[in-house]
């Protein structure tokens, strides 16, 4: 498939009026649904249980094949493909990794490769890339197998073996749902840096609100039989929920999940003062003290830092240590502002420490910044423009209905089945 750009590898994926009918059912699981996904862009698919979601998104990969409709990816109709070929160049992640329990991380991530016939050589460089890519030391973890591993590295694993061979489109399937919150939140951190790397096609089920407005740049809102109520971007979602049922489906505080729509790396960071181990304290006291802070951030070699050292702590020390503070807030600056709130309340304190690429310190983040914040993207919703991609479901309507609906809305309309109706039943 090629490239769209030079950034992004990602694929367009154009679902064609696709319906699936499971036999014995008496209504399909996924009724005339045309979405088309952007090529380079996270889609989150949202909805209540059984209303089609996991249908629809294992019928790009044809692990279900479609009763009627047509799968378009990157304008090749992939519908009648054969589908082992169609599924090597997508790749699938499972929640808890689905890896094979009889084989090391490094032979589960080669699966796809090995099929391809890529020589050793070629298939150990890229097994060691990827698990550098996932944050997971290749000299530890190749070796291991996947139950000497924690839940979250072997979905870390699972998300690896799915970039193998570099496929354009990654289906995910709920793939965080199985690991704690905090493991949570640092997987969907690692996965929008990844992503800012690879800019694949990212289409994922999840039954986490926050976390579709986390990664999704869009979310689709499904309802019973993959009847899409609303396809746009988080922002409009949350500002302007298409209807009741999406309303009830934000839940509560809207106003507070708006947090969610804000990164660390989108906030400006207070600077801290710094120290190295080994300094006299007096020499960093008297620089804290200069720059009116109340406190300085101690960094190992490689920039990360490893403890906060208070003006009382230093005026009694002598020599700075290089002794770690396990229990320092700290938030990565893919992390959300709602993250980095929750880091600080299980700490107690007022402020986070921020580390970008590889850990290292970017600098400090407080409660202030963040309730600024909360008003500034409450006013940005409000007023956040820009073309949804198409999504709309054909059902019952009559083809022309859907017709005059692409032109009305020019292919481009923040679509939802409440405009559809307005076509077939004009008020
Ligand atoms: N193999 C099957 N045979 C018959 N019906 C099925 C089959 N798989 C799914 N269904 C039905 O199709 C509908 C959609 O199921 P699907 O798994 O796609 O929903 P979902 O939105 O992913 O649900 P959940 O959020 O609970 O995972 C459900 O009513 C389900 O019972």
């Amino acid at each position: 498939m090629s490239e769209t750009t030079d950034a992004i590898t990602g694929a367009s994926i154009l679902l064609d009026e696709v319906t699936k009918q499971y036999p014995g059912q008496t209504r399909p699981a996924v009724g005339g649904l045309t979405l088309e996904i952007p090529a380079g862009s996270i889609v989150m698919f949202v909805g209540p249980s059984g209303c089609g979601k996991t249908t629809t998104l294992k019928m790009i990969n044809r692990l279900i094949e479609p009763s009627s409709g047509k799968i378009v990816i990157n304008g090749e109709d992939v519908t009648k493909m054969d589908g082992d070929t169609l599924r090597r160049r997508i790749g699938y992640v499972i929640q808890a990794g689905g890896l094979f329990p009889h084989m090391t991380v490094a032979a589960n991530i080669a699966i796809v490769p090995k099929m391809l016939g890529w020589d050793k050589a070629k298939i150990a460089a890229r097994v060691d890339e990827l698990l550098e890519l996932v944050s997971l030391d290749p000299s530890i973890y190749r070796d291991r197998y996947p139950k000497e591993l924690s839940g979250g590295q072997q979905q870390r694993v699972g998300v690896a073996r799915a970039l193998a061979a570099d496929p354009p489109v990654l289906l995910m399937d709920e793939p965080f749902g199985a690991v704690d919150p905090i493991t949570r939140q640092r997987l969907q951190d690692e996965l929008l840096n990844i992503q800012s790397e690879v800019q694949k096609t990212i289409v994922m089920v999840t039954h986490d609100f926050d976390e579709a407005v986390k990664l999704g740049d869009w979310i689709a809102v499904f309802d019973e039989g993959a009847q899409l109520v609303q396809y746009d971007s988080p922002e409009r979602v949350l500002a302007n929920p298409a209807n009741e049922f999406v309303e009830n489906f934000i839940g509560s505080g809207a106003g507070l999940k708006q947090l969610t729509l804000t990164r660390v790396n989108q906030v400006k960071l207070n600077e801290a003062v710094t120290a190295l181990p080994g300094e006299l304290a007096s020499d960093v006291l008297s620089r804290v003290q200069g720059a009116g802070q109340p406190l300085a951030v101690v960094l190992d070699k490689r920039r990360r830092p490893v403890r906060r050292l208070t003006r009382r702590q230093l005026s009694r020390l002598q020599i700075v240590d290089d002794t770690i503070d396990e229990s320092m807030p700290v938030v990565g600056d893919q992390a959300t502002l709602n993250d980095a709130l929750d880091t600080m309340l299980v700490a107690s304190s007022e402020t986070a420490v921020v580390t970008g690429r590889r850990d290292a310190f970017l600098g400090v983040i407080n409660v202030q910044t963040i309730m600024e914040a909360i008003s500034a993207a409450n006013a940005a919703a409000a007023e956040a423009e820009g073309d949804a991609p198409v999504g709309l479901n054909s059902g019952a309507i009559p083809a022309i209905a859907i017709e005059g609906a692409l032109a009305a809305n020019g292919h481009d309309g923040g679509n939802t089945s409440e405009d559809l109706q307005d076509v077939e039943e004009p008020r």
